[in-house]
């Protein structure tokens, strides 16, 4: 619990959360869990004595490259549908639970685990089942977006894009809410994530460009460590309809000019900023840059298994710890970040409502508190 007087309030935002790595959840502790269960070797190196150890190294991180290769070496213990249930479940419930997500869209890296024989549908299917237990369970609503791998040659994501096309797994455009209910377990959109430095985005042009013709919806990590070029990249040659990161987009006003006119939602990972230090401290990176812009934006968690276990109400306590946003920029970000969602209308306007609710009823006994005081 934060100490911060809008506690209450951020606990009961209705939350949407875009960017948050399913494999990205996965502690320390489940993953030797399932290297036993699956008999997967870990990596012989004195990070992987114990969860503890583990642990340990995961709070010194010095960069994007240095976690990647924590995390690609994680990702190996995942193997069946009830993997990825387990974790999709433990991380939907827990998000509803603990920070009152009502919506939330799931990245998870195909190639990772195609290349190990884990089929994509493995995957789908394992989160399909959470997704239903969870909206059953808490009523959050879940979609799934596969991301790209940056570090892999294109022709591999080439390759991994075909296949799932041809499997049919890409929900057409402004179908599936995501509740779970009824819902084909499809795919919401295409990222694309990874290492970043010396790959600009032009290289996944083609892929981007053949994902358009198609209808489906466009997403991309750009200037997380990637200079500004690479987000006005992001938009002109990959057509991404959000950005993902976007922290050194900050460096250019006149891209932040652009990003607000054509109202891109830029998700920002704060907390995974600092964490991999790309930013020295919370209060440098840059939500106030973008609410003085009019750039749109939510507040999501990233990786959270791997960064401190800072989750999404953890993260959102954290942020106003360092910018003391107001009521009023608190309601913007979560409207934002509602409208921004790739649910149906319906679902949106649903959220909208609880939204509404939630500062009626704050304002309402704020305003008591202070009359009563006077
Ligand atoms: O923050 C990230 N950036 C790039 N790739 C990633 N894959 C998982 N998390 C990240
Ligand atoms: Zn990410």
């Amino acid at each position: 619990m934060c100490k911060t007087p809008l506690h209450g309030l951020l606990e009961a935002l209705p939350k949407c959360e875009h960017h948050l790595h399913l494999e990205g959840t996965l502690s320390p502790e489940l993953l030797f869990t399932l290297a036993e269960r699956n008999q997967v070797a870990l990596p012989a190196d004195a990070a992987y004595a114990s969860p503890a150890a583990l642990r340990a190294r995961y709070a010194a991180f010095t960069s994007l490259d240095d976690f990647l290769g924590y995390y690609n070496a994680g990702v190996v213990v995942l193997r069946t549908a009830a993997d990825f249930e387990e974790l999709a479940y433990a991380y939907l419930s827990r998000a509803a639970r603990t920070a009152n997500v009502r919506h939330a869209e799931v990245f998870f890296d195909p190639q990772a685990h195609t290349a190990r024989g884990v089929a994509v549908a493995t995957v789908v299917a394992g989160f399909h089942a959470a997704a239903r237990r969870a909206h059953a369970d808490h009523a959050v609503s879940a979609l799934l977006v596969p991301c790209l791998l940056r570090h892999l040659p294109v022709d591999d994501a080439a390759a991994c894009f075909d296949a799932m096309l041809a499997a049919g797994l890409f929900s057409p455009t402004g179908t599936g809410t995501g509740t779970g209910t009824g819902s084909p377990p499809l795919l919401a959109g295409l990222g694309l994530c990874s290492t970043e430095l010396a790959r600009p985005p032009s290289a996944w042009a083609g892929i981007f460009a053949a994902a358009a013709a198609q209808g489906i919806r466009r997403t991309a990590h750009a200037g997380e460590e990637g200079p500004a070029a690479y987000v006005a990249g992001a938009l002109d040659v990959l057509g991404a309809q959000r950005i993902d990161h976007g922290t050194h987009a900050a460096d250019d006003l006149g891209l932040l000019a652009r990003l607000a006119a054509q109202r891109v939602l830029v998700t920002a990972c704060p907390v995974s900023n600092v964490v991999l230090r790309v930013s020295p401290s919370l209060e440098d990176t840059p939500l106030r840059a973008y609410l003085a812009a009019g750039v749109r934006f939510s507040v999501n968690s990233d990786d959270p298994a791997y960064f401190g276990d800072m989750y999404l109400q953890e993260v959102f306590c954290a942020v106003q710890e360092a910018f003391a946003f107001s009521v009023d920029e608190w309601a913007l970000i979560a409207r934002n970040a509602i409208e921004g969602s790739w649910c149906g209308d319906e679902r949106k306007r649903s959220i909208g409502r609880e939204l509404d609710k939630v500062l009626e009823d704050w304002r309402a006994r704020t305003e008591g508190t202070v009359a009563a005081a006077a």
